[in-house]
């Protein structure tokens, strides 16, 4: 799909300029042999004209939700329809048509088909979840601001389509919300009222209220829709049904109240300290702040050095500056992009499965053999850590390099790199033959490859800390303690991604290997480093 990766937008916004190109050569050509080009199509030659002229491929572009949205609803709403009309079979021994129809075909065919209804759908949701997670304002969102950035508005019929989702998901009171917003705009001037009439608002703005257990709200919405279309047959048909509605309550029935939904309710216990992490709040004192320390670690060879930030003790976790060059970044994403596919994760029984409400983005693995930059980033790890990062066919040190680029709203929900297989137990049916009884991921190091403008970060909600996307560096942690068992504290997320394209390149280190490199402490309970 091409929600989950914002590259794959990107791509989607050259096709859209390629597809425009043919689009305009197949017009000319038509009326180069005096056949009559259809007024529609005409128009919408225009009307796409206008909005393909500024819409860039670049990552800030792509990466900015309402644009997504805008880009994905074209190619649902506006090309498939388009070319659904124009296509008719007879047509093909036409020269004009036929030349067209190749052209979109290589073009679908380059980008493994167009995005269709679903990629449409997961934007929409994803707005819905940033939203209220980021503390975005609805009318912001609607006149296209997000924080300090602007972009093309949503039109009403935009907003109405990601109110129907939200009415799909059960999200009725993000669904009020927008419907509600969506009311005012028409009231207003500067909306074209009749791309959406407003007495279907009302209609559907009632219906949602109804939804929510609230249908005396249905009958207000209803009376101010009727003040402004008095002989509006339909809307007073509905206030009669929910009239009835409303006599039949009983009292306990009218204590609903309108308000988000409490999230603890709904997710995970760490949920609320990871929102305030992701939103950039400061959860740690100053006095535990002031233990921590930065200097260059010395490595193996003498004129590499790690620029270290400690961030925490136990479980040890830092961060690593300048580690990776721009053109090496820039190499990487090129390299992984070829082979990014849907991430999956391990389900509760162990499955590997695809759940769009837990992570968002795209992934390829890329071994050290097959790259010499590939390599030389291992042995850089390899060299500041001091664990071993050899791959071999057997028993191999690590996993293969994983790159991942996050989609519209991408994230990675709170959970552990570690898996509960250590050394010793039988292997997991699915691990490839090189990591089978290789034990479980010692240590995570987590180069970052872009920047991001808002959102991003890697969180870790027990030890209440935020580690800001930063181009160039890595994190590293430790995710077993020194005697071997999994470490719950090391439990981390990726927070949704609220403006930008985030890259990322994580290296798992197995248990196997580093017998010699990170041995048993003297006492079973021994951390890595004291606190000093
Ligand atoms: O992208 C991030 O910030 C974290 C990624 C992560 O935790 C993972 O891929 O396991
Ligand atoms: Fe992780």
């Amino acid at each position: 799909d091409t929600f989950s990766a914002v590259c794959k937008i990107q791509g989607l916004v050259k096709t859209e300029k390629g597809l425009f190109t043919a689009f305009k050569e197949y017009i000319k050509a038509e009326e180069l042999l005096n056949n009559d080009v259809p007024g529609d199509v005409e128009k919408f030659s225009q009307n796409i004209h206008s909005k393909v002229k500024h819409t860039r491929a670049d990552a800030e572009y792509c990466g900015n939700p309402i644009n997504a949205f805008h880009i994905m609803s074209r190619f649902v709403n506006e090309w498939r329809p388009m070319f659904e009309q124009l296509f008719c079979e007879t047509c093909l021994i036409f020269n004009t048509f036929s030349e067209l129809n190749s052209t979109v075909a290589q073009l679908e065919q380059k980008i493994y088909g167009f995005p269709i209804e679903r990629d449409l759908k997961s934007v929409s949701v994803s707005i819905l979840r940033l939203w209220p997670f980021y503390r975005l304002d609805v009318k912001d969102l609607a006149d296209g601001i997000i924080r300090d950035t602007k972009t093309d508005r949503l039109e009403l019929s935009e907003m109405f389509y990601i109110a129907k989702v939200a009415e799909e998901q059960g999200m009725y009171y993000e669904e009020i919300i927008w419907l509600n917003r969506m009311l005012e705009l028409t009231l207003s001037s500067d909306r074209d009222k009749e791309e959406i009439e407003q007495f279907i608002i009302c209609k559907k703005l009632a219906r949602a209220y109804f939804s929510y257990g609230m249908p005396w709200k249905s009958l207000d919405v209803l009376s101010e829709c009727l003040r402004l279309e008095p002989d509006n047959l339909k809307l007073e048909r509905d206030r009669e049904w929910y009239q009835r509605k409303v006599d039949m309550l009983d009292d306990s029935q009218w204590q609903v109240t309108l308000k988000p939904k409490n999230y603890s309710e709904t997710h995970h216990a760490q949920f609320e300290v990871y929102t305030k992490l992701c939103n950039g709040d400061e959860l740690r004192t100053p006095a535990e702040k002031s233990k921590l320390k930065c200097f260059l670690k010395p490595s193996k060879i003498p004129y590499l050095r790690g620029k270290e930030e400690v961030l925490n003790y136990d479980p040890r976790l830092s961060m690593f500056h300048d580690v990776i060059s721009e053109g090496e970044m820039m190499d990487v994403k090129r390299l992984g992009e070829q082979k990014l596919e849907r991430s999956q994760h391990l389900s509760d029984s162990g499955q590997k499965i695809v759940d769009e409400s837990y992570r968002i983005s795209q992934t390829g693995w890329i071994a050290d053999e097959e790259h010499t930059l590939i390599n030389k980033l291992s042995r850089r790890i390899e060299l500041l850590t001091g664990l071993a990062l050899q791959q071999k066919p057997l028993h191999s040190d690590c996993e293969k390099l994983q790159v991942l680029n996050y989609g519209v709203g991408g994230m990675y929900e709170p959970h552990t790199d570690y898996f509960g297989n250590p050394l010793g137990a039988p292997p997991i049916p699915s691990d490839p033959a090189e990591l089978r009884g290789t034990g479980d991921r010692i240590a995570t190091w987590l180069y970052y490859l872009s920047d991001v403008k808002f959102g991003g970060s890697t969180v870790y909600p027990y030890l209440r800390i935020q580690v800001p996307v930063t181009k160039g560096s890595a994190a590293f942690w430790y995710n077993l303690k020194r005697n071997g068992s999994p470490d719950i504290k090391t439990l981390h997320a990726a927070c949704p991604v609220l403006l930008g394209s985030k890259w990322v390149s994580n290296k798992w280190i197995r248990e196997g290997g580093q017998m010699f490199n990170r041995p048993c402490g003297l006492h079973v309970d021994e951390t890595d480093y004291p606190v000093n």
